[in-house]
């Protein structure tokens, strides 16, 4: 297996015709090995970033780099070592899934017994004479998957894979991602706006938000941020004063003009006024912070997108 780094972009910049920037000087780093999220809102710049890392959008700004190399001067190369499902697969409906494996298997080039690998792999080895039409969305994503793999891709890249498809079909292709990845070493690009689909499949982490990145990491540090509470910033008559008091009860700290304390809800928020009214010092502003991050999750977590 691959160590290292296997995808990289540095300053990656992307405008469509209306001169808005849809992707804002992106650095996305993708470990070997690793299952990495790629998540965000509808129209954060997903897609965008990806089509970029396939040649599908031509590179306007920035350098993109795949298995340690230059994309533009080693673009087949890396296609050849990369498989993909980004649109909406291109199966011939009124064939079987070996039939289906069978046309692809010849474009690629690779043996015939790699067709019983990949649809075992993707566990449609028993669909037997069954057309892709009948098929349910989640088998002919499968299906779309397993063209994907026939000539063993290191690098494989799922953009919004779970789209449409019903909870079991989501369970399926969340184990055959972590499969792919656990048994076969690849590495695995996966788009989502779903924040608790990709806490249940990925290592790393990449969030973008209006085609820009918020958090790059492992998962674990992204689970500590999302613990971390916000802050409240008070604002009083005698800070040094306020501070002495509020740090009996809280761990209070203080900036140049603020003191700030973990955020605790509306309720304590009150108690803290009222604690300091009673000692005799003014109080100008109590305002919970919330860092971008935060409002990303509520933005990614809420039903209404
Ligand atoms: N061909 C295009 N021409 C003009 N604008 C586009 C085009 N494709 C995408 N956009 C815009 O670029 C922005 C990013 O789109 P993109 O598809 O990359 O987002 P996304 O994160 O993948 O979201 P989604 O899941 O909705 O596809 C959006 O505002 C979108 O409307």
């Amino acid at each position: 297996m691959r160590t290292g780094t296997i995808v990289k972009t540095s300053h990656l910049n992307y405008s469509f015709r209306n001169g808005v920037k849809t992707l804002d000087n992106v650095n996305l780093e993708v470990p070997a090995g690793s299952i990495y999220g790629f998540l965000g809102p509808n129209g954060a710049g997903k897609t965008t970033t990806l089509r970029l890392l396939l040649g599908l959008l031509k590179n306007q700004e920035g350098q993109l780099e795949v298995f340690g190399q230059p994309f533009g001067s080693h673009r087949i190369e890396i296609l050849k070592r990369l498989g993909s499902l980004i649109e909406q697969p291109s199966l011939y409906l009124h064939l079987t899934a070996r039939e289906n494996l069978e046309i692809y298997r010849l474009v690629y080039n690779v043996s015939k017994a790699r067709i019983d690998e990949v649809l075992k792999l993707v566990g449609l080895e028993s669909t037997g004479k069954k057309r892709a039409k009948q098929f349910s969305l989640g088998m002919r994503q499968r299906l779309s998957i397993a063209i994907a793999l026939l000539h063993q891709p290191e690098l494989l890249i799922l953009d919004e894979p779970t789209n449409g498809l019903d909870p079991n079909g989501i369970i399926e292709m969340r184990e055959l991602i972590r499969k792919l990845n656990s048994e076969h070493g690849t590495t695995v690009i996966v788009s989502s706006h779903i924040l608790i689909e990709i806490e249940k499949m990925a290592t790393h982490v990449g969030i973008i938000h209006k085609g820009r990145m918020l958090f790059q990491g492992p998962l674990q540090e992204l689970q500590q941020m999302k613990t971390r509470q916000s802050l409240l910033e008070i604002e009083t008559s005698d800070n040094r004063r306020a501070l002495e008091i509020l740090s009996r009860q809280y761990n209070a700290q203080q900036t140049e003009s603020l003191i700030m304390l973990p955020y605790e809800g509306k309720q304590e928020t009150a108690v803290i006024n009222q604690l300091l009214v009673r000692e005799g010092i003014d109080v100008y502003a109590l305002h919970p912070k919330q860092s971008d991050l935060e409002q990303l999750f509520i933005e990614i977590t809420s039903d209404n997108i």
